[in-house]
């Protein structure tokens, strides 16, 4: 079998190339991943060969999206078949040019029988049937919620960020432009859930807006989806294009699809701020900065809507942008101290015998190794195929709650091999990703000197004390409202009773982020005491 164009692959360690694909079958019937305007994709296996060694071969699950071109006869009434060849051209090309862990993983492509075949990076699902339920109707918590969505930013901005330089000075973005929640598909890893954007079919590439700021498009996009001025086929700029449909995807993943689409006609173009009356309305769900980055998104007016600089200036891209949830309250000097000392936290981690190891207090083993882990996961991440291996049984990670304690060491020497491997095998190759990452790290680290301990101590005694004013400030409200309270149940008038109603909810919410507080509060405070034994007992060790 010939896949046309085909580049090698590069898949779990393998340079490989495609030698066979097939649908799979269940009673003789295809089974269909999902069915969209262009075509159908469906569940499959390619059988990989690895160029190195022809011997050896590997069956890949994939998803294999397949595209009826229409025949020539018709393509002359409807132009249809020059759209789809323009479109999968296009969506070839995105796929080709952007390699991100967060963008679908194209293997190869081919045109036969009338139709058209990409051979894509199997996922568990899109955004409506994986996270919430088929109807759309358990909306998420909103930290998870946030963390999705920019995750979806950030890979938005990396699109934009993939310029094309078209003339000398007229440099091209890269725009989604029919971001919805069918399009954002989930793959389970090792930390949690990955996202991937797919369908590029209508992707476009635009003069930034710093150079010029309007463009004209075409109606295009998922109706629901869709930003009012592409409604109205205006005169628009493409990233506030995009940052409505990001805005319209976070209502759908704070208060569900269902709940979105019930109210869909608030979001239509006719009624000015009603959507955002809605929103509003919806107050006990979400935190004031969520609520603050829903109507900085959501502005009916592309003028007055967040635009890609706004939303990575906001309080909640600030607070979970770019870092794991768990760590978010961790100051970046903390996490850039942390990040400096890749070899020697591995090297530490390694040479623990099993007496030393015990001494360590628990939750700063599972504090740095969560760390470690990230960091590791970070840089599989930087290259897709090598990601794919250490994510193998052998070498997978469990989550937190599964980590075996005592394993810890061993598990983290075969991570340090398989770095040490990776060195080895491609030393040729310069413009490795991977390569210069593990220049940077294997540089020769220093030892935590006295004044970075100092400092890392001192980051985290601040985030103590700034949970502490929290912590406070939530244990005023709650003895404010149940004074409130007190009254209410004095009078026991009928007058009253909605009211108590409402103050009830409302001290359920202030309740439990006081929980949460105390929560951190307590955790950041075992490892306060933690560290600092910690760093005692290195010292000793030096
Ligand atoms: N790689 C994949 N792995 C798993 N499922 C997938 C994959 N690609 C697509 N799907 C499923 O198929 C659905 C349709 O895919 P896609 O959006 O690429 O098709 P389309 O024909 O271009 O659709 P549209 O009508 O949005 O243009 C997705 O919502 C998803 O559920």
């Amino acid at each position: 079998m010939i896949i046309e164009n085909q580049k090698h692959l590069f898949y779990q360690g393998w340079f490989a190339k495609i030698i066979e694909v097939k649908v799979d079958k269940i009673n003789n019937q295809e089974v269909i991943l999902g069915q969209g305007g262009y075509g159908t994709v469906l569940r499959g296996k390619m059988k990989i060969e690895n160029i190195n060694n022809t011997k050896e071969t590997r069956e890949v699950p994939i998803a294999i999206k397949r595209i009826k071109l229409s025949p020539l006869k018709e393509k002359k009434s409807f132009g249809e078949n020059q759209l789809n060849m323009e479109s999968i051209k296009l969506e070839l090309s995105v796929y080709e040019q952007i390699k991100s862990k967060n963008i679908v993983q194209l293997y190869g492509s081919e045109q036969k029988d009338n139709h058209y075949y990409l051979y894509l990076e199997l996922c568990d699902g899109n955004l409506l049937n994986c996270i919430m339920d088929e109807n759309g109707d358990a909306p998420l918590k909103e930290e998870q919620a946030i963390r999705y969505f920019i995750k979806i930013f950030d890979t938005l901005q990396l699109l934009q960020k993939s310029t094309y330089e078209r003339t000398e000075n007229n440099k091209e973005s890269l725009y989604h432009r029919d971001i919805n929640v069918k399009n954002i598909l989930i793959k389970k890893c090792v930390i949690g859930y990955q996202i991937k954007l797919c369908d590029f079919g209508i992707a476009q590439y635009s003069v930034q807006p710093g150079n010029q700021n309007k463009n004209l498009i075409q109606e295009i996009g998922t109706p629901a989806f869709k930003s009012p001025e592409n409604f109205l086929n205006q005169l628009c700029d493409q990233e506030k294009n995009e940052t409505w449909s990001l805005g319209t995807v976070l209502v759908c993943l704070l208060f569900g699809y269902s709940s979105f689409m019930a109210n869909i006609q608030l979001f239509n173009i006719g009624n000015k701020d009603d959507h955002l009356k809605w929103i509003s309305r919806q107050k006990n769900l979400i935190s004031t900065e969520v609520q603050q980055l829903l109507f900085g998104l959501l502005q009916k007016e592309p003028k007055e809507r967040m635009g890609y600089k706004q939303i990575s200036e906001s309080q909640c891209y600030r607070l979970y942008g770019n870092y794991p949830p768990s760590r978010s309250l961790i100051p970046r000097g903390i996490q850039r101290l942390m990040y400096n000392n890749f070899e020697y936290l591995t090297q530490l981690f390694i040479n623990l015998n099993q007496n030393l190891y015990k001494q360590i207090p628990e939750d700063l083993l599972f504090f740095l190794f969560q760390h470690y882990k990230n960091l590791v996961h970070k840089q599989c991440q930087n290259y897709s195929g090598y990601y794919k291996s250490i994510d193998s049984t052998d070498l997978s990670l469990q989550t937190t709650s599964n980590i075996n304690y005592i394993g810890i060491p061993t598990l983290l020497q075969k991570y340090y091999q398989f770095f040490q491997n990776i060195q080895l095998e491609n030393e040729t190759q310069n413009d490795d990703q991977m390569i210069l990452f593990w220049r940077k790290f294997s540089q020769p680290n220093r030892r935590y000197q006295d004044s970075q301990r100092f400092c890392f101590l001192n980051n985290l005694f601040e985030v103590l004390d700034k949970l502490q004013v929290e912590q406070q400030a939530l244990e005023n409200q709650i003895l404010e409202l149940n004074k409130k309270k007190m009254l209410y149940l004095e009078k026991e008038e009928k007058l009253y009773s909605k009211k108590e109603e409402n103050l009830n909810k409302k001290l359920y919410v202030i309740e439990k982020l006081k929980e949460d507080k105390d929560d951190n509060f307590n955790k950041f405070n075992d490892l306060i005491s933690g560290l600092t034994q910690y760093f005692d007992w290195n010292k000793e060790k030096i």
